[in-house]
């Protein structure tokens, strides 16, 4: 670690950094007390480094608080990813690496910023399960499970939530009888939207229904998801998982 982080007892957060040069600190970002540590480190960093100008600063957000806040949905309300992403902009960082964000507003929102792609965990879970057909389940995360399944050489089939006489109805797409399959997502803050999708495509004959989320948060609703969903792969993002329904890639950098 290149830097330390010191809490005082009233909640006010400080950093010391304890080895010069470039730096590049890594977060979750799934609070906001987690981007005021790095404002922190950065701004210890930018007083040791005044002099020193060819030095760079980078940093990499896991799992960017909300992210899913990308518009202001109603009128009267706050935009809270432009609150946020705003206040990423005034550490003045030289690159911001987002991890598979929800959408590209945060990366059209937030200056220097590179998205880091969760390809290669899905390509984990997609080995590890055999060749599984991948499902997209709505309309946002099709683009990017279609590019992954170019890559995989891997079956494709879109689902999506559609109304029928003003009732919800799950369309799937495509057929799934007697195949496993990998449903891909950004995100699960309850799991409601894949349980009853992994339910649908086991009455259209899918035999097993496995899920991927990068950013697996389960806010709620996670033994429920047992009962429909096979096994569950993500990274830790968000938070550390201990349970044998789910397999954990660990990002490097946090704990
Ligand atoms: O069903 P839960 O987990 O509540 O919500 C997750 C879904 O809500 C969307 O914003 C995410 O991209 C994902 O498709």
């Amino acid at each position: 670690m290149q830097y330390e982080i010191k809490k005082f007892k009233d909640g006010q957060v400080a950093a010391k950094i304890i080895e010069n040069g470039n730096i590049h600190i890594k977060i979750r970002g799934n609070s906001y007390e987690g981007l005021f540590e790095a404002a922190a480190a950065k701004e210890a960093w930018d007083a040791e480094n005044a002099i020193n100008k060819s030095a760079i600063a980078e940093l990499t957000i896991y799992c960017l608080i909300g992210q899913r806040s990308d518009r202001r949905f109603n009128k009267g309300e706050s935009f809270d990813l432009k609150l946020i992403c705003n206040f990423i902009n005034s550490m003045k960082f030289d690159k911001v690496y987002i991890l598979h964000p929800h959408s590209p507003i945060s990366l059209a929102l937030i200056n220097n910023s590179e998205k880091i792609s969760h390809f290669s965990f899905v390509e984990d879970a997609f080995n590890k399960i055999g060749n599984p057909i991948l499902v997209s389940p709505d309309a946002g995360a099709y683009k990017t499970t279609h590019e992954i399944a170019e890559k995989l050489n891997a079956d494709l089939v879109p689902s999506n939530k559609v109304r029928v006489n003003g009732a919800p109805e799950i369309s799937i797409q495509g057929d799934v009888k007697g195949k496993p399959c990998l449903i891909i997502d950004d995100l699960a803050d309850g799991g409601r939207t894949f349980k009853f999708l992994a339910e649908a495509l086991k009455l259209q004959g899918a035999i097993k229904v496995f899920l991927y989320v990068t950013h697996a948060q389960f806010n709620y609703g996670f033994e429920e998801l047992k009962e429909t969903i096979d096994h569950v792969y993500c990274t830790n993002s968000y938070k550390n998982i201990d349970d044998e329904f789910v397999t954990q890639f660990k990002l490097k950098g946090i704990e």
